[in-house]
């Protein structure tokens, strides 16, 4: 159809939707304040409708997709918004939700004349798609009106117009959805089955993140009746990580998703608000540049700590433990009044067998209360009474005394005592990590790394929450330990989980994992599904394959990110020179790019310490630049300072890294690892400058650079 036409068409269905919007809004009824229950809940549904009914009115729709079912050959335009709504007239559906089963249709679709195929509850429904539609609509008005297929049109080239268009748009401090331009192969990992744990490799602006919140939303609206949003949580690296992410879920229309991070889950879970206090920062320890770090990375102890090796290590102790709990004494409540050994054990190991220690140790302690009492009333005689309740309740708390407190990090230390004592004994973990955790414990110093072992231990030992999670997204987690997704397995009923990570991108390979079979490992094969996401949408070309020339020095045999057909300037490699001034240079950089329309806008430096005076050198010279640092809660946009290992997860329009010497990045992985994370962050603009001699993991970009230099010439 001829698109003055179709802009009509799409005109006057816009105008006839908004006013059957604002209908239903009216129709809706007043607020209620009272106090009688069955009311409160028509008005909490009434508020959602409100609610859905407003996200709507702002964006009714995106795309259309004509689809003539094949049982009834009617052919319907189907509307497709971030919410569903009827027709109030007819019940017919006027909106389809995008996580609707049909609507996977308008996501699959890639174009032909072949019949398709999308699974609805009832089974399977075929049919053929007429016309495939995307429709902006901003601020109520129709922007643009794409086809990206029309039956029987030439439907060249035009697939990708309206990706193309969405990705070339300049960023701000929050992710966004993406639910008008989901990719098939994105589609496929958002509707995959609830229970399973799908484990994503993706490349470097894959989606990852932003596919796994999308998947949250679909299981919330495809499983209503099994998944609950207060029991699904998302696990990111840092908070400021989250807080970038923060705005999807509410987009989508999903509220109470907790989304925190592991650390903060723990100590939560501990009761332990001081857990990591003395920890030092990460950066400080493990990003720093020289060769303290390279014996640092040879330890490992997070990944001792972290594996299934150590999980048997925490087993075995919380056996012997259980073993070796009950002091095997009887309790002598007063001379000649015994409780025998034999009937404590029998409560203790039979009638209380199924519950965890602490629970049971509270248990018995009140079954030993009430024998004690009932002998206590036999006594006639009050003096005599009193004089034996007293001996005999002191006795009591002694006996309890001796049962031990079940607090993991008490536990915790003991059972680095006892590996320390079977050192050389066949104990599999390295003599150098038992004997730095006993240091650091006992100067209160708990790392990120023992918080799995430590949650393991509390689980053990009081139990796993009465409140199940129904759903868990690890997102980053190439750098979660196999321990970490054993303690959160043990926090449901049933696995189910998206794990997403890009090995590539290990910057945390002392903790996290060299290979994904360390987590399909963790899974029954029936209950698991690997998947790859190669094409990579945030950058242009010119950066993902300057990108790709750093991949193989991270040891890492990934296959090369796919860049979506978006071309940009190319990469620029930039040699400062003697006396050029670095912080002009900056500046410099950071005032071309605000001029042309980047809204956010990053310089990217080595180390914590580098950024902190390079920021305070931009801020002394007026520039309006925010430092990023470990522990920040938000992230504001606009022009940041951070240091690269920082970087991970966000994105700028712009993206200078600074100090790429041979120094500071080294041909080694972890440094590869530092660099390729830096250089993927940008989407439109990537330029690297360096003093003295260039780093090793450049060579290939340079000469890259250089030949489309030389071809454009
Ligand atoms: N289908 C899509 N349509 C439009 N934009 C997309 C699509 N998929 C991804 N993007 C965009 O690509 C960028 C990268 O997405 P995201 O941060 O989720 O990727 P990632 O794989 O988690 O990245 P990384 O591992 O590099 O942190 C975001 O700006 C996102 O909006």
């Amino acid at each position: 159809m001829e698109m003055n036409r179709a802009y009509e068409e799409e005109q006057a269905r816009l105008k006839e939707t908004m006013e059957e919007i604002s209908q239903q809004i009216e129709g809706i009824g007043d607020r209620y304040y009272g106090d009688n229950f069955v009311e409160q809940l028509l008005d909490a549904k009434r508020e959602e409708d409100r609610n859905r009914l407003g996200l709507l009115l702002a964006e009714p729709y995106f795309g259309r997709l004509d689809f003539m079912e094949e049982q009834t050959d009617k052919t319907l335009p189907l509307y497709i918004g971030k919410r569903g709504m009827e027709d109030s007239k007819t019940g017919e559906p006027y909106i389809i939700d995008w996580r609707a089963p049909v609507a996977s249709l308008f996501y699959t679709f890639t174009g032909g004349e072949e019949p398709v195929v999308y699974e609805a509850p009832e089974g399977p429904v075929g049919g053929e798609v007429l016309l495939k539609r995307n429709l902006s609509v901003r601020k109520q008005a129709l922007e643009r009106v794409v086809d990206s297929y029309v039956r029987g049109g030439d439907n060249l080239s035009l697939t990708d117009e309206f990706l193309l268009y969405r990705l070339g748009e300049k960023k701000d401090n929050r992710l966004r959805d993406i639910v008008s331009t989901i990719q098939a192969e994105q589609d496929r990992i958002i509707r995959a089955p609830r229970l399973t744990a799908l484990i994503i490799q993706g490349a470097a602006g894959s989606g990852k993140t932003t596919v796994a919140l999308h998947r949250l939303a679909y299981l919330l609206y495809q499983y209503q009746d099994q998944v609950r949003p207060e029991r699904m949580v998302i696990f990111a690296p840092n908070t400021m990580f989250l807080d970038y992410i923060s705005g999807v879920l509410p987009e989508l229309g999903v509220g109470d998703v907790r989304q925190t991070t592991f650390a903060d889950w723990v100590i939560d879970l501990l009761d332990r608000p001081k857990l990591l206090e003395k920890d030092m920062a990460e950066g400080k320890q493990w990003f720093s540049v020289g060769n303290a770090r390279n014996e640092q990375f040879e330890l490992s102890p997070g990944r001792c700590k972290g594996s299934l090796v150590f999980k048997d290590k925490l087993d075995q102790f919380i056996a012997r433990y259980e073993a070796d709990y009950l002091p095997g004494q009887d309790f002598e409540a007063w001379s000649g009044k015994v409780l025998p050994a034999a009937d404590i054990a029998a409560w203790f190991r039979v009638e209380y067998r199924h519950y965890p220690l602490a629970p049971r140790r509270e248990r018995l302690t009140a079954r030993m209360n009430r024998w004690l009492e009932m002998e206590l009333n036999q006594i006639g005689d009050p003096k005599i009474r009193k004089e034996r309740s007293k001996t005999s309740k002191q006795r009591m708390r002694a006996y309890v005394k001796r049962l031990g407190e079940l607090d993991a990090l008490q536990l915790y230390r003991q059972l680095f005592d006892t590996l320390a004592a079977d050192l050389g004994d066949g104990v599999n973990i390295p003599v150098a990590v038992v004997e730095q955790t006993r240091r650091d414990l006992k100067k209160s110093i708990v790392r990120q790394e023992d918080l799995a072992p430590l949650a393991w231990l509390h689980l053990a030992f009081h139990g796993t929450p009465a409140q199940k999670l129904d759903h868990v997204v690890l997102d980053e987690a190439q750098d979660v330990p196999p321990l970490q997704i054993e303690v959160l397995k043990v926090c449901m009923n049933e696995a189910s989980f998206t794990i997403l990570g890009d090995l590539a991108q290990g910057i945390h390979a002392y903790r996290g994992i060299q290979r994904w079979e360390e987590f399909t490992a963790l899974f029954s094969p029936d209950r698991r599904s690997y998947h790859e996401l190669r094409q990579s949408y945030r950058s242009t070309m010119e950066i993902i394959e300057f990108a790709n020339t750093i991949l193989p020095f991270t040891d890492t045999l990934l296959p090369p990110a796919q860049p979506v057909f978006r071309s940009g300037e190319p990469v620029r490699i930039r040699e400062l020179t003697e006396g050029e001034d670095r912080i002009s240079y900056i500046r410099n950089f950071i005032a071309v790019n605000e001029q042309d329309g980047m809204a956010t806008i990053a310089v990217i430096a080595r180390t914590e310490e580098d950024s902190a005076a390079l920021c305070q050198a931009l801020l002394n010279q007026g520039v309006e630049a925010s430092l990023i640092s470990e522990g920040q809660r938000g992230y504001s946009g606009g022009i940041s300072v951070v240091p690269v290992y920082l970087t991970k997860g966000l994105e700028f329009d712009a993206v200078l890294l600074l100090d790429v010497d041979a120094e500071r990045y080294t041909a080694a992985p972890q440094d590869a690892k530092l660099l390729y994370v830096g250089s993927t962050r940008a989407l439109h603009r990537l330029e690297l400058v360096y003093q003295g001699e260039a780093s090793p993991l450049t060579e290939g970009g340079s000469q890259l650079v250089k030949a489309s230099l030389r071809e454009n010439t």
